[in-house]
């Protein structure tokens, strides 16, 4: 999936992203930082089809992304921020309702609905009603949808801002294996914490992008004889007390 050069602005107001260009590659999680109000967002529901660019371009697998159908039929999740559950359904209806409309046969949709809320730590929530929930439980809820979901690219904006430190190296080691099966995955976050254990990121600054790095940061640690970054360390990143431990991406 790649963006290229786009400008987004909603209705005549002046342009919330400008020239911004960022390409994401199955099999790595690239983070896109940035203080409130810079556009992550905008930028996720651009790629997300949701926003339409007025200038540039978003390909996914060479072709130009057109709406929000189209953006789901070319498998990109998107895990919004703010959740966007029915509050009046139950977690596990959240899931197998998405599942469902995802052309999941009934039985697939009940699996894979047990499967993933398991993953996040919520078998026991499953038949609970969403408005029920804690904020954290809402918030993994919907990771545990975006996950189920299985796409090519996720998109999951802001997923850790309502979690606990456990829970979210939970839900970073979850990104982590989203890529290591295949997926593209853009990580908005404004925790430069969690930003570090991607592979690379892109800041945002008042709209416009700045390529941080390409590369995932690595300690002396997690350095082999030739300097370069080991890899094949999946599922191991780890945030927090200086304690980065970065995996190499397999080569995209
Ligand atoms: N629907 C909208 N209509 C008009 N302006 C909007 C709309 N949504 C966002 N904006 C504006 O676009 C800019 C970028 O917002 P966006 O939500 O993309 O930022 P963000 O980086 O995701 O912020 P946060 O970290 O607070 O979620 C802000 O100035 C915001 O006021």
């Amino acid at each position: 999936m790649s963006v290229d050069q786009v400008t987004v602005a909603y209705g005549n107001r002046p342009p919330v992203l400008r020239d911004v260009t960022l390409s994401a590659e199955p099999g790595r999680i690239v983070a896109i930082s940035g203080r409130s109000g810079a556009g992550k967002t905008t930028l996720l529901s651009t790629i997300a089809g949701l926003l339409r660019p007025s200038d540039g371009t978003v390909t996914v697998d060479g072709e130009r992304l057109g709406d929000r159908d189209h953006a789901v039929a070319q498998g990109i999740v998107l895990v919004p921020q703010g959740n966007g559950l029915a509050t009046f359904l139950t977690a596990g209806e959240n899931l197998e309702v998405a599942l469902l409309a995802n052309g999941r046969t009934p039985s697939d949709a009940r699996r894979l609905t047990v499967e993933s809320l398991d993953r996040l730590g919520l078998s026991g929530q499953r038949n609970q009603l969403v408005e029920e929930l804690s904020g954290g439980q809402q918030q993994r809820t919907a990771i545990a949808r975006g996950l189920a979901l299985r796409g090519d690219v996720l998109l999951a904006d802001e997923v850790t801002s309502e979690l606990d430190a456990v829970s979210r190296q939970t839900v970073l080691d979850l990104l982590r294996a989203e890529a290591d099966r295949g997926a593209a995955v853009v990580f908005a976050t404004h925790d430069p914490e969690a930003a570090a254990v991607c592979d690379a990121e892109l800041h945002l600054v008042d709209g416009r992008a700045e390529l941080v790095r390409t590369e995932p940061i690595s300690t002396d640690q997690d350095r082999n004889g030739n300097g370069k970054a080991k890899s094949g360390q999946a599922g191991q990143a780890r945030v927090g007390a200086g304690a980065h431990r970065l995996d190499q991406p397999p080569s995209a």
